[in-house]
């Protein structure tokens, strides 16, 4: 039986900060119970400024890195090193301090296929999706096709989506556990994401959202809309969901 959260913070500078201080403490936990711990990050403005939060904590030492694999949820598909990028920013806000300083093992950030036709890379995002869906796999419990991950973050777009699981996008009933996504609204066009299948094999799913053009979907989703027109409503946990919202993103919650 999963459970829901719904926390409010003041304003989406403390939604960031209050976030990676959550985030801190939730791996302290998980590591004191199992190694390694898996974290799915998420791009967008609030997902990234939350890695840069964590960078900026005096608590990131209390982290052992050495055991924990970061994943991402989605990503813009873009050639390596592009700013646009969701690993681009993230490692510049945090990754490449944790490997640099923490003890981040480099084969522990496991980036989704970047545009190109070199080693790791692929030609089409469909290409991207089933390399990701490998490597999922590969790191999965026996039997299981993903990893047990311990928090999959996901930021919320205007329009109810999560990850790059647009309304009435194919992707929405993707089966597996990636997708290739073309035609995204939120540039760039293509994109890889991972599957709701994927999203509920998460322990917990924390979707984090600040802003007043959040609020009518953050509304719509708690309450239970249908998932072709907010998608956000399917982000959940296997044993926990946390909305983790500013005052103006909750302000059409009751
Ligand atoms: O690749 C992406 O764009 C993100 O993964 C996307 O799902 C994002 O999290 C939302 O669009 C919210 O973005 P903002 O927080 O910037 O509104």
């Amino acid at each position: 039986m999963s459970t829901r959260l719904v926390v409010v913070h003041p304003d989406a500078a403390t939604l960031a900060r209050a976030t990676a201080a959550r985030l801190l403490t939730r791996l302290l936990d998980a590591q004191s119970v199992h190694s390694p711990v898996h974290v799915v990050l998420t791009g967008g403005t609030v997902g990234i400024r939350t890695l840069a939060e964590i960078a900026a904590s005096p608590l990131r030492g209390a982290v052992d890195w050495s055991g924990v694999h970061l994943w991402w949820g989605d990503e813009r598909f873009l050639p390596a090193g592009d700013p646009d990028r969701n690993e681009t920013q993230a490692r510049d806000a945090l990754l490449d301090l944790l490997v640099a300083e923490h003890g981040l093992p480099a084969q522990h950030v496991h980036a989704m296929p970047a545009r190109g036709d070199g080693p790791g890379e692929a030609s089409t995002p469909e290409e991207a999706a089933a390399a990701y869906a490998r490597t999922l796999a590969e790191h999965a419990p026996r039997g299981e096709h993903v990893p047990d991950f311990d928090v999959l973050l996901l930021g919320m777009g205007p329009d109810g989506h999560v990850a790059s699981l647009f309304p009435h996008h194919a992707a929405l009933e993707a089966p597996g556990f990636t997708a290739g996504v073309h035609g995204s609204p939120k540039p760039p066009p293509e994109r890889v994401t991972l599957t709701f299948a994927a999203i509920g094999a998460a322990q917990e799913v924390w979707v984090v959202a600040a802003g007043a053009e959040k609020a009518a979907q953050a509304a719509a989703a708690l309450s239970g809309g249908p998932v072709t027109h907010v998608p956000a409503v399917r982000a959940i946990g296997h044993r926990r969901t946390l909305w983790l919202l500013d005052a103006a993103a909750a302000s059409e919650h009751r």
